[in-house]
């Protein structure tokens, strides 16, 4: 039986700044501190009556069942008929996941040490080619924490077009660089095409046994050795870890090596802590389960087709495009579990950017358009950068200022210059960016989208949806596929 929105449907809309006046304790109530994270939902329309009809959604959902089992490693994934385990990746599943995971772990770390010892020659720089969630996760991780190390140059290539490659070639030694495969399948086209270039670009550049300059990521360990990788030089992980899930796993490699392994370890501790928060903590306190709460209620009541975050903080610009996939590949479905139509909006379309540059292009939009778009804003107290205070003072007051302006709004007899206001907004503010704070802030994301999946009633762990067009594309290279008018026309223009 579909579950019952009802109460949340009936829910009063009001306004925000009434909220706050009529409840001196509101901040207190829809604010809350993990891991080094700070959240506050005080300017979301959440009120107690609110989380109380979804915690009662929650239970209708089994929401603490589905948790339970996917901490316990049960198939979740019913679809592909597999579990879920990237939590056993932190130490929080069950525990033969976890000694599965510690081992490969182990694994990794022990090829870590190799490199570092110069076992595979002087290492300088880290070609690393995958895509999705072969690429995204781990691009997020070394470019908010890695380029400062002075460890190792990283360059993440996921797109097939060459122009990404020879961007790369342009700048690496290739007697000096290690070629990282990264491909649960190890079938992704794009990703074999672009290791197949670099092998030849390495070649050509002098390297003699180029095969013994490349590691292999993969859930698919026979492939890479068929690919022509020594088996001492591929990492696996789990088939039950999802691709865009998978950046705890060796999948993390890139980061490990730009972070070196104890800020490796710190990132699994800190995504463990908020692993156990939201795994022990009741639904009115926790803070993925919160999230959602606002997340659903925008989106279902009162129909809001995006949400979108903005990173005030350099570090965190590749934060939404990561969130884009976690989000839309997760719940980006139209049926239910059950494989029965889903008969609600599924998940908000996710999009973002960076403070302050986004103020200038899409706040108008924001705070004027007629879309209500839930905002949230990523921040950090200490700053990363070590120029006058005064770039990090106006970076910050920005962020603040625009969710006061988003609820405020202001009055004007001139209709073009008056803000409605009542526009939401939440904050997460870090007390600094680190492995550790980072972990925690990725893996409140994860079980955010959990959440939201299961009150929805959807498999957030499978994405039969990109297979059609890669099938078409696979095709159309083949030959074999008879297309549209349209179609044929633009494979015509292009290839004669
Ligand atoms: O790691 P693979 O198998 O190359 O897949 C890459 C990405 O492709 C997808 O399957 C989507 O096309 C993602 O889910 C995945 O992260």
């Amino acid at each position: 039986m579909p579950a019952d929105w009802t109460a949340i449907e009936q829910l009063p809309a009001t306004k925000l700044t009434d909220l706050f006046a009529a409840d001196a304790g509101r901040l207190d109530s829809f604010s809350l501190d993990i891991a080094g994270l700070h959240f506050d939902w005080s300017k979301t329309h959440l009120t107690k009556d609110a989380v109380a009809a979804f915690e009662a959604l929650a239970k209708a959902q089994d929401l603490s069942g589905k948790r339970e089992a996917l901490f316990a490693g049960k198939v979740i994934n019913t679809t592909e008929g597999r579990s879920v385990t990237h939590v056993a990746e932190r130490g929080e599943g069950n525990e033969e996941d976890v000694a599965k995971a510690q081992a490969l772990h182990a694994r990794m770390r022990a090829l870590i040490d190799a490199i570092e010892g110069e076992a595979l020659g002087p290492i300088e720089h880290i070609l690393h080619v995958g895509i999705g969630g072969s690429a995204l996760g781990p691009n997020l991780l070394v470019d908010a924490l890695g380029r400062q190390s002075g460890r190792y140059d990283v360059a993440i290539v996921s797109n097939v077009d060459g122009a990404a490659l020879e961007e790369v070639f342009a700048k690496f030694d290739p007697t000096a660089t290690l070629l990282v495969i990264a491909s649960k399948t190890f079938t992704t086209k794009e990703t074999m095409l672009n290791a197949e270039s670099v092998l030849q670009w390495m070649a050509e550049g002098g390297v003699e046994d180029v095969y013994g300059r490349v590691v292999a990521l993969t859930a698919d360990p026979d492939k890479a050795i068929e690919w022509g990788v020594d088996e001492t030089r591929i990492l696996p992980f789990a088939d039950s870890v999802g691709g865009r899930y998978s950046l705890w796993s060796s999948i993390g490699f890139p980061a490990a090596l730009a972070l070196g392994w104890d800020d490796f370890a710190d990132l699994l501790e800190g995504a463990a802590e908020m692993d156990r928060h939201f795994k022990q903590t009741a639904l009115s306190q926790n803070a993925p389960a919160l999230a959602a709460f606002a997340d659903l209620y925008y989106a279902q009541v009162r129909h809001c087709e995006t949400r979108a975050t903005f990173a005030y903080d350099e570090r965190l610009r590749l934060l939404p495009s990561y969130l884009q996939q976690l989000e839309m590949e997760s719940n980006g479905k139209g049926v239910t579990i059950d494989g029965e139509p889903l008969t609600r909006p599924s998940a908000p379309i996710t999009w973002g950017g960076v403070g302050t540059d986004a103020q200038h292009a899409v706040f108008q939009l924001l705070h004027q358009g007629t879309h209500l778009v839930p905002v949230e804003f990523v921040a950090v107290i200490e700053p990363g950068d070590t120029l006058s205070e005064d770039h990090h003072r106006q970076l910050l007051l920005n962020a603040f200022a625009q969710g006061a302006a988003l609820m405020a709004g202001r009055d004007n007899a001139d209709k073009a210059r008056a803000y409605s206001g009542d526009r939401p907004s939440s904050t997460i503010l870090l007390d600094t960016l680190d492995a550790r704070t980072l972990g925690a802030l990725i893996a409140f994301y994860e079980h955010r989208t959990f959440v939201s999946g299961v009150l929805l009633g959807i498999n957030s762990f499978d994405q039969f949806g990109v297979e059609l067009g890669k099938e078409m594309a696979k095709a159309a290279d083949a030959g074999g596929q008879e297309f549209d008018v349209s179609t044929t026309d633009l494979i015509k223009r292009a290839f004669g």
